[in-house]
């Protein structure tokens, strides 16, 4: 324990008085200056008369030191980083966690090495740096021009740009979920060139490109002939986010067992590359990204509650395009203009077209609507895009009418059997843009069945591919 460790002064506050008793006593050992309280309010007391370095505490027990960090944290104690230890998980909204500055949340029964990593972490944390200004200076005019990457004016997205500033200027872990194309790799990444790792290297690792069998050797690294086929001892893709940030892209597909090793090396922040004995200690900021509910994948039992509270210490859910309001045409333009270098000629857009643009689901959103402009560009034969550029898809009505369900009893029931085929085959094939395997999975069909099924039905999945 060196000097400076030495002075840290950790405020820990929780209501049961064995759990108090004894973290107080562990923290002490490892040469903490510790202070116990039983409640918020006692808690609150302490802040206003002594100095400390870090606060541990559950955000639910009596005396509400939640509501009064969020009222008087930013102007009092604007830098003492929070952990929050709890037995009844619930994640606070994303600009509650950043402003009540929660920097780690760990689950009850909490192991010792564990707390002491999450400490230590903590500790080391800079605070935020006082030449940048925070949110509450800035202007959403200032604050869109600080990120030009994520184009956007809509209220949700205004909001997101304000949790970014903020998280940016942190080191905590970050959750973003949302749906496929709604632009999570782009925020993962300003959160990390805005932040004080951005010299370092934002790694992206995509969980479903790394077999199970495999996972510990890719993440770690290896020795050379700890494995058929290990020839030379190699790194692995931890090791390349030392000091920056490692983005793990659909966190949600990782198998049980790969959960279980990502998540001692995010709690220990150190790993043991694969047939070597030696920890070696990574300094790494953890940003993940899901198209699945984690939460629901909890309840299910698929993804584990300790790693999914540790990777979410801020959670943020990426709105659909659809619900983006206008930011659809401003998103549109944008895209028009990088691609009219292909095709000067197309100047603008058809009311008809932003029109269809209002109304379409955007099933795959961001993404989906750049393919759909940069085809249209090569496409187009006039001046703006028109209808007749888009993908079929897109022009077909997305809802049944009150007239089409009357027709149904005109017709013969294969006849609206088939029909009713048709629409969901259709829906699949917008859900999956086009993807016949993933399609095939979801309907319990073969790929070649479903081949057969859309062959009879005359669709081209090509046309559902962005
Ligand atoms: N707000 C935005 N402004 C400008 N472009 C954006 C924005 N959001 C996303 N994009 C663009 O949309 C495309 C998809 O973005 P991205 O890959 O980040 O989405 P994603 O949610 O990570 O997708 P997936 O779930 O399929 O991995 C990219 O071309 C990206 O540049």
């Amino acid at each position: 324990m060196n000097e400076q460790q030495m002075a840290k002064r950790i405020l820990i506050a929780d209501d049961e008085p064995l759990y108090l008793r004894t973290t107080g006593q562990l923290l002490r050992k490892a040469g903490y200056v510790c202070e116990c309280v039983p409640d918020g309010d006692a808690a609150l007391e302490k802040l206003r008369s002594e100095p400390f370095d870090l606060i541990l505490s559950d955000l639910n027990m009596p005396g509400n030191l939640k509501l009064e960090l969020l009222r008087q944290g930013r102007t009092q104690w604007p830098d003492i980083p929070l952990i929050v230890i709890t037995g009844v998980p619930s994640l606070p909204t994303a600009i509650e966690a950043v402003r009540l500055g929660i920097a780690d949340y760990l689950l009850k029964p909490v192991k010792y090495e564990d707390l002491l990593a999450s400490v230590r972490r903590a500790l080391t944390q800079p605070p935020p740096s006082d030449s940048e200004p925070t949110t509450d200076q800035l202007d959403f005019e200032t604050l869109s021009s600080k990120f030009p990457e994520i184009l956007g004016r809509s209220e949700p997205m205004l909001e997101l740009l304000e949790v970014i500033d903020r998280v940016a200027l942190t080191d905590t872990n970050v959750l973003i979920t949302g749906e496929s194309g709604t632009g999570k790799e782009v925020i993962a990444q300003a959160i990390h060139s805005h932040g004080r790792r951005h010299e370092h290297n934002f790694q992206v690792i995509d969980c479903t490109a790394i077999p199970e069998s495999l996972f510990e050797s890719v993440l770690f690294g290896h020795a050379k002939g700890s494995f058929t086929g290990a020839i030379m001892d190699q790194d692995g893709l931890l090791s390349r986010s030392h000091h920056g940030t490692a983005f793990f892209d659909e966190i949600g597909e990782l198998p049980m067992s790969s959960q279980a090793k990502l998540l001692r090396a995010v709690q220990e922040q150190a790993f043991t590359p694969v047939g070597k004995n030696e920890l070696h200690r990574v300094d790494t900021r953890y940003i993940c990204a899901t198209n699945r509910d984690l939460q629901e994948e909890v309840n299910a039992g698929r993804f584990r509650q300790d790693l999914f509270y540790r990777l979410g210490v801020i959670h943020m859910e990426l709105p659909p395009l659809r619900d983006r309001g206008d930011d659809v045409i401003l998103l549109a333009d944008a895209f028009l203009k990088e691609f009219q270098r292909d095709n000067a000629r197309i100047t603008g857009i058809s009311d008809e077209v932003i029109d269809c643009f209002r109304r379409y689901e955007w099933p795959g959103n961001i993404r989906e609507l750049r393919n759909v402009i940069e085809r249209a560009v090569a496409l187009s034969r006039g001046e703006s895009i028109q209808l007749s550029d888009l993908p079929k898809p897109m022009r077909e009505p997305q809802t049944s009418t009150p007239q089409a369900v009357s027709m149904l009893a005109e017709i013969s029931r294969e006849e609206a059997l088939d029909n009713a085929d048709q629409s969901y085959l259709t829906a699949l094939l917008k859900k999956h843009s086009g993807n016949i395997s993933q399609a095939a999975r979801q309907a319990g069909l073969s790929r070649q069945g479903m081949h057969k099924l859309l062959a009879r039905h005359g669709l081209d999945a090509t046309e559902y591919r962005p």
